[in-house]
């Protein structure tokens, strides 16, 4: 299957010199819906307008379903909406003419059933002929969606759409999220809330210092933060593990004066109460038992922290 968006070997440095994104291949799938996480900084909001073509690369390609960002900027961006970090609204327009002037722009003919239903879906119907500086910022963000679905996109860029929205909004704009993908939409996502990744995305990519350091299945992802160690301190060190041992999922750390026993904590059944047996059958004596886990929390920091 073609790729909503694929992205190759692409870097941009600003004209000061700072190297904001360092040859970033990704790939998004036709209606899915990814997360990219990162820090500040990160070189979110410079991918996002690369692949918008807002800002030029420094080299690298960028393909929307095929077409080229550059060469073919006007097919490629007619298929994408952009819901921009920063609230850039028309104070003084009413709320449907500029989400339907927004559509007039991508160069399409009027279609007033769709801007109707845009606002219906986004709950600002009744506020149509409201000008935008009479409504709240909540309802100015759903603004900014209309405008970006006002030419009827199948790829969505929804920029940190949360930050700085209330709990209630937020639950809407996610359930909202979803409904668009089911109508066959897809959508990246930028954000810092590892919590909202969790929450909504098919995928999560990670992004640090300009580099994707990692692209995941969420389900992986959260399969392999379930995983917990446990470590066993030994009275006396082990130069290999036991043979004894071996149908356990164990390493030896510490100079050999720790076992430490890796299991998925999601599973029903870890083998702990076995191995602890086995130890005691083998005359192998410990002085203590720790155990830890990693949250996602944890996994993303030690990623966005390992790079130089
Ligand atoms: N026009 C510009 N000229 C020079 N440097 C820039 C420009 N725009 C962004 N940068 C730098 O590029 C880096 C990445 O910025 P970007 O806005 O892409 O990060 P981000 O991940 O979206 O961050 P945030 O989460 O804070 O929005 C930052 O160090 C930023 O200062």
């Amino acid at each position: 299957m073609q790729p909503a968006i694929k992205v190759a070997n692409l870097s941009k440095t600003y004209p000061g010199g700072f190297q904001a994104l360092k040859n970033v291949d990704l790939e998004i799938r036709p209606g899915e819906i990814f997360a990219l996480l990162g820090p500040n900084g990160a070189g979110k909001t410079t991918l996002i307008s690369v692949i918008c073509g807002i800002v030029n690369p420094s080299s690298g390609t960028v393909h929307a379903a095929g077409h080229d960002i550059i060469r073919e900027f006007r097919a490629a961006r007619s298929i994408i909406g952009l819901v921009p970090q920063e609230l850039t609204v028309e104070a003084f327009e009413s709320v449907i003419s500029t989400v339907s002037f927004s559509r007039g722009l991508f160069g399409k003919a009027p279609n007033p059933a769709h801007i109707e239903k845009v606002l219906r879906d986004l709950s600002l119907w009744d506020k149509r002929d409201a000008r935008v500086m009479e409504l709240s910022g909540g309802m100015k963000r759903r603004v900014m969606i209309a405008k970006a679905l006002s030419h009827e996109p199948k790829i969505l860029f929804l920029d940190e759409p949360t930050a700085g929205v209330d709990v209630e909004l937020r639950r809407d704009m996610w359930e909202m999220v979803r409904a668009l993908r089911a109508s066959g939409v897809t959508i990246i996502l930028t954000t810092h809330y590892i919590e909202e990744a969790e929450e909504m995305a098919d995928r999560i990519g990670v992004i640090s210092k300009g580099e994707i350091v990692l692209v995941e299945e969420k389900h992986t992802l959260m399969r392999k933060l379930g995983k917990k160690q446990l470590s066993v301190q030994l009275q006396n060190a082990l130069s290999a593990v036991p043979d004894a041992l071996s149908p356990y999922p164990l390493e030896l750390a510490d100079e050999g004066q720790t076992l430490v026993y890796t299991f998925d904590a999601q599973a029903e059944h870890t083998g702990i109460p076995e191995f602890l047996k086995r130890l005691g059958e083998i005359g192998i004596d410990f002085k203590d038992l720790r155990t830890n886990e990693s949250s996602l929390e944890e996994i993303f920091v030690s990623l966005v922290r390992a790079r130089p």
